[in-house]
């Protein structure tokens, strides 16, 4: 039986799901900037998923009828879905090695199989088709035939075409548009990644040596975080609450975060009534409230409502799992009640954000933002830690979770999660204890804030409504002028 559309697109759904493919910026081995990566490497995480993965291509094999001798996974990615493919078929496979061993029977090709026999190459993604032609030149050197290549998804950009000059036909299940145009059908991306993505393909197609068909490409990949809008970045975020932030901050238009610093339930109230209609995002510190109660909790939520902002409450997690779990969700505070995000640091390990997810129940959105950086002056952040830190939040499995990070600088790339970098004053004056500051166009068009956290700024104004839209202006102009649109037509 063929493989139906249905099956195929929900396919593709699933493989988005578990970031088998992500969209935004990503260094290739060619040298350029690709808008869309693919890792299919993750799909030996999920088992039910590698079994459909097999069914489709032994589907597909017979529908291409396909006969063979053998079936042999280029290395490594494909090396288990050919093993099922074998198994499913009673079909026997061949190994071929990546490095040949410098002892015993050096073979490059393991298992057993005679001159003339037919073997047909299994392949995750084909981007030039360098690494599917290297495993047939090894089969063909053993006197094996090779006729027919099955690979999951052709990156459409020059595989096929490298790949039948050297008489192999190349059958894919999914091509990159076919799975574009299924994820835009599905609304999981907007035209304009659609577009970013056809550009990159269209400018870099590759021979089989790796060199450009239409010389060096000068591609400038629009997938670039900074570069982006708010609106386009919210199609690309897997944690629910960073989308509903994204397009908050473009249709409210604010990029400025409050950071309610004060110690008085009321004060919190009154200033943020009067800043709310300029924020996407109030910060609070609860526990510096002397006088924290249920009502206060309400009336901040009420305000939430009323003036369309998002609270976090910048706890700043640090321990254990089975802790910052009760942490989050009891005590005083219970501050997954109400807090749509918290803030936490790696210091833990990938223990903090499982022990933060386990005790969410009912149905509200939450998430997290990882410090990766702070602001303090002679703070004992490392070079190490930091790119720990990133690796931890960007490309662990709880992208559902993580809506960004907090730093300082332009540390990631990818465009689904939120930079939030705090300590930015217009007069960029340091205080008593350290804190430094930079001004609000510097971490926007400079450093690569997407949200900046005021706090003093604001809270030492003498209006503090007033000096919260002065911040806002100015933020939201940076960001326009980063993305290059005209702030008049944001504003
Ligand atoms: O590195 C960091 C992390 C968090 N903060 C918090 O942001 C605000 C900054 O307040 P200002 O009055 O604008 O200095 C504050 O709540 C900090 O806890 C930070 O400053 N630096």
């Amino acid at each position: 039986m063929a493989p139906n559309d249905h099956d195929l697109a929900s396919l593709v759904m699933e493989l988005f799901d578990i970031n088998a493919f992500k969209f935004g910026d990503f260094k290739m081995k060619v040298g350029v900037n690709s808008p869309v990566y693919f890792d299919l490497r993750v799909i030996v995480s999920y088992p039910p998923l590698m079994d459909k993965i097999t069914n489709l291509l032994v589907d597909f094999m017979n529908e291409k009828m396909i006969k063979c001798d053998h079936i042999c996974g280029v290395p490594y990615t494909a090396l288990p879905v050919a093993t099922l493919m074998s198994i499913k078929q009673n079909l026997p496979m061949l190994v071929r090695r990546k490095e040949v061993k410098n002892y015993g029977t050096k073979k490059i090709i393991e298992g057993l199989y005679k001159a003339g026999d037919k073997c047909v190459i299994i392949e995750d993604v084909v981007t030039s088709g360098s690494s599917v032609l290297e495993t047939v030149r090894d089969l063909r050197n053993e006197g094996i035939e090779v006729t027919d290549v099955i690979v999951v998804v052709d990156r459409e950009q020059g595989g096929a075409k490298n790949i039948h000059e050297e008489s192999v036909r190349m059958h894919s299940l999914l091509t990159l548009s076919y799975l574009l145009d299924t994820l835009k059908k599905g609304k999981r991306v907007t035209e304009n990644t659609v577009i970013a993505v056809a550009k990159y393909i269209e400018g870099c197609q590759i021979r089989s040596d790796g060199s450009f068909v239409k010389g060096n490409p000068n591609i400038v990949n629009e997938l670039h975080r900074t570069k982006m809008t708010y609106e386009s970045r919210a199609d690309l975020a897997k944690c629910i609450i960073a989308k509903k932030l994204f397009n908050l901050m473009a249709t409210k238009k604010t990029n400025l975060c409050l950071a309610v610093d004060l110690t008085n339930s009321n004060d919190v109230l009154e200033v943020t009534d009067a800043c709310g209609p300029y924020i996407c995002l109030l910060k609070t510190h609860v526990d510096m409230i002397t006088d924290f109660n249920e009502f206060f909790v309400k009336s901040l939520i009420d305000l939430s409502r009323k003036h369309n902002f998002l609270i976090m409450e910048d706890r700043k997690f640090a321990d254990i799992g089975n802790t910052v779990a009760f942490q989050y969700t009891s005590g005083t505070f219970k501050i997954s009640s109400w807090a749509d995000l918290v803030t936490m640091h790696s210091i833990p390990g990938q223990g903090i954000i499982q022990g933060l997810k386990s005790k969410l129940t009912g149905n509200a959105d939450r998430g997290v933002f990882v410090v990766a950086e702070m602001s303090s002056h002679g703070n004992l952040i490392d070079e190490k830690y930091k790119n720990a830190t990133i690796k931890l939040a960007t490309e662990g499995a709880d992208a559902d979770f993580i809506a960004g990070i907090v730093c300082q600088n332009p540390l990631f790339r990818n465009p689904e999660f939120i930079q939030l970098t705090p300590g930015v004053k217009i007069y960029d004056t340091g205080d008593n204890f350290g804190q430094q500051y930079q001004t609000p166009e510097y971490v926007i068009k400079k450093n690569g804030a997407d949200i900046a956290v005021v706090g003093r700024g604001i809270l030492e104004a003498r209006c503090v409504e007033k000096a919260a839209c002065r911040y806002r202006d100015v933020l939201w102009q940076s960001y326009c002028e980063r993305i290059g649109v005209d702030d008049g037509d944001q504003l």
